[in-house]
């Protein structure tokens, strides 16, 4: 059996169309959803990445403004930028690009965004809002799983899990997600003994090692839905999943490949969730108003 493939790209499109669509509509009630991006350094992925987001909001109407800094920005310094974009009624959304110089705390920095703004859903007010299964920013990533998985009709609720990596902006979120959905979910990692002993008995893998080519057929239950979150280069620099593509798409039912996947399907919920604190805002808004 070869997997059908699920095709990141072409939802994302659609659903790109549907947020331009809801951008129109906010634009005429006086408000254009903005973005901005931080990046610190000079790391040329990262710099591919907020490029592509800033496409992206070129191509939905949005907003959006790109802050670069030198490897050498102090944490007070990215912190003062922070509080004033936090002020800055024109910026929906505040994104500070991962990694960050070793010299920065991640968290405290991630901790001074506005939950309201916190679009890629990190900070922890919205993690655990996303827990407990209140109204919240959900991470763009496991957020766009959740929109393919459910674009390509598959069944979420009774089925098994298997998130393959617990980092706290891809695994960890992406298997809370699923069992919000009703899946029963296992988490795997470094530490797991006997991994494919717990991926064979997924209907569900979730591939999120930073490892090229880390899941094998050997992984995957015949039928079973592989997702790849992986982006990774090869020794020939080229770009790849965690999955063996080839060999696994051989045996399981779907399949996402990289790129192509995961990936656009990122960009768009980051899309999605600042067109939503737009949204909040411009109700607040009317709220005080009446
Ligand atoms: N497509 C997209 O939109 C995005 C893609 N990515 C990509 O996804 C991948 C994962 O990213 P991220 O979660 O940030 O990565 P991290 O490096 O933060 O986490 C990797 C996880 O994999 C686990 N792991 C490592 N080795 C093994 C092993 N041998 N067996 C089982 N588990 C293992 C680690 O376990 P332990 O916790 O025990 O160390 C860890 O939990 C990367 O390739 C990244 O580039 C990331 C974000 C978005
Ligand atoms: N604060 C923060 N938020 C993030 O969401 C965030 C981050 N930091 N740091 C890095 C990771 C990684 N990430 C990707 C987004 C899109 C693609 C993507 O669009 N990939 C294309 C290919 C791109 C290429 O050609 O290189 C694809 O898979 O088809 C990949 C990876 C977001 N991340």
């Amino acid at each position: 059996m070869t997997a059908t493939i699920i095709d990141g790209k072409e939802i994302a499109k659609k659903k790109k169309q549907e947020i331009a669509n809801e951008v129109e509509k906010l634009k005429a009630e006086g408000i254009v959803p903005g973005l901005a991006v931080i990046l610190v350094g000079d790391n040329q992925a990262s710099r591919t990445y907020v490029n592509s987001k800033q496409r992206a909001c070129k191509e939905l109407g949005m907003h959006s403004v790109q802050i670069e800094y030198p490897e050498s920005l102090t944490e007070e310094e990215l912190l003062g930028k922070i509080a004033e974009l936090n002020q800055d009624d024109t910026i929906h959304g505040i994104l500070v690009q991962l990694p960050l110089p070793k010299a920065i705390n991640e968290t405290r920095v991630i901790e001074a965004i506005s939950p309201e703004k916190d679009v890629d859903g990190f900070h922890p007010v919205n993690i655990g809002r996303m827990i407990t299964g209140q109204d919240a920013f959900i991470s763009c990533t496991p957020f766009g799983i959740l929109v393919m998985l459910k674009e390509a009709g598959i069944e979420i609720a009774g089925k098994h899990a298997v998130v393959v990596g617990r980092s706290n902006i891809v695994g960890k979120p992406v298997g809370q997600l699923l069992l919000n959905e009703n899946a029963t979910v296992t988490y795997c990692h470094s530490r797991t003994k006997d991994l494919e002993k717990h991926t064979l008995e997924a209907d569900i893998i979730v591939a999120a090692v930073g490892r090229a080519g880390f899941i094998t057929e050997r992984h995957v239950k015949p039928g079973a839905v592989v997702i790849d979150v992986g982006i990774n280069r090869n020794e020939a620099g080229k770009l790849c999943g965690d999955v063996a593509f080839e060999e696994a798409k051989e045996k399981a039912g779907f399949i996402t490949p990289v790129p192509g996947g995961v990936g656009p399907m990122t960009i768009t919920m980051l899309m999605f969730n600042t067109l939503k604190s737009a949204r909040n805002h411009l109700n607040k808004l009317q709220s005080s108003k009446s």
